[in-house]
């Protein structure tokens, strides 16, 4: 039998943020986001010139478990803001990832740079949890959400401040990721259904956006040349989690990365 990975991790999601909400009501939650410091500017970070790049802290992952084991999220994430990270990305999914909010809030408390809350969000609920836990940006799969969900939760977000990632696989979602409003379009190379990484799939699907969505290719990114290759695609920045963390040397690694997509010879987007 074939098992849908996406599906089976969307359940585990769904009952950890029951127990969560149980324990602190959507009212309280909304009220501490509220009460947290005004979410930072992703967008002007993300129109930076040259190819960018959001470094992941990213414990495990479902294809390969422990990645690289992570004693110190946030020394982790200023050896990514001393390398040049536009953004740091926070995989905040328990079950598969081995992540956390506490990840989040030590790594809140640790840089300046904007932060974007990796997780499957499927309720507002967790929007409001990610603001009020510092997070900048928040990630929509589009593959995991109905239409209507995902345009609820794309306002959402922009209603506290916040930027949206929406992150789609194919050009049918990328159609529905327009159709909601998205800004912000990540390209995954790797269909989550299955776990299996495409590298062509940014190549295929982002020189078909609009000039003004800002094209972000994610998953599978070894080096410099791979971002050189989807820089030939128009993306303006790159996620990169696992190449980072199993690299002996965060900070070295980023600036590589940061150092190739500043590069004069470097591809840059049309806009
Ligand atoms: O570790 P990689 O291959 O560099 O990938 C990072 C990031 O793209 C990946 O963690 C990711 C992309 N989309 C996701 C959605 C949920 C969880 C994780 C992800």
């Amino acid at each position: 039998m074939r098992v849908n990975v996406l599906e089976s991790i969307l359940e585990g999601v769904r009952a950890d943020l029951a127990a969560r909400e149980a324990q602190t009501p959507l009212a309280e939650i909304k009220e501490l986001a509220a009460r947290a410091a005004a979410p930072r500017d992703v967008m002007a970070a993300m129109r930076a010139p040259g190819v960018g790049v959001i470094a992941e802290v990213k414990r495990r992952s479902p294809s390969k478990g422990e990645l690289a084991g992570i004693t110190d999220p946030a020394e982790l994430a200023r050896d990514y803001e001393a390398g040049g990270a536009r953004v740091i990305s926070v995989l905040t999914e328990e079950r598969r990832f081995g992540g956390s909010l506490a990840d989040l809030d030590a790594v809140r408390a640790a840089v300046d740079v904007p932060l974007l809350r990796k997780d499957f969000m499927v309720s507002p609920y967790q929007i409001h949890e990610a603001r009020a836990h510092g997070a900048d940006m928040i990630l929509l799969i589009v593959a995991a959400l109905e239409q209507n969900v995902l345009e609820a939760l794309l306002d959402r977000a922009e209603s506290l401040g916040m930027t949206a990632l929406v992150e789609v696989h194919t050009a049918e979602e990328a159609d529905r990721a327009l159709e909601a409003g998205a800004q912000v379009i990540g390209v995954n190379a790797r269909d989550l259904t299955t776990l299996e990484v495409d590298r062509d799939c940014f190549g295929r699907i982002a020189p078909g956006l609009p000039s003004e969505v800002i094209k972000i290719a994610e998953s599978g990114v070894r080096g410099p040349s791979d971002l050189m290759t989807y820089a030939g695609y128009g993306a303006d920045a790159v996620l990169v989690g696992e190449g980072l963390v199993t690299s002996g040397n965060p900070r070295g690694a980023v600036t590589q990365l940061v150092t190739a997509g500043s590069h004069p010879a470097c591809p840059r987007p049309s806009r």
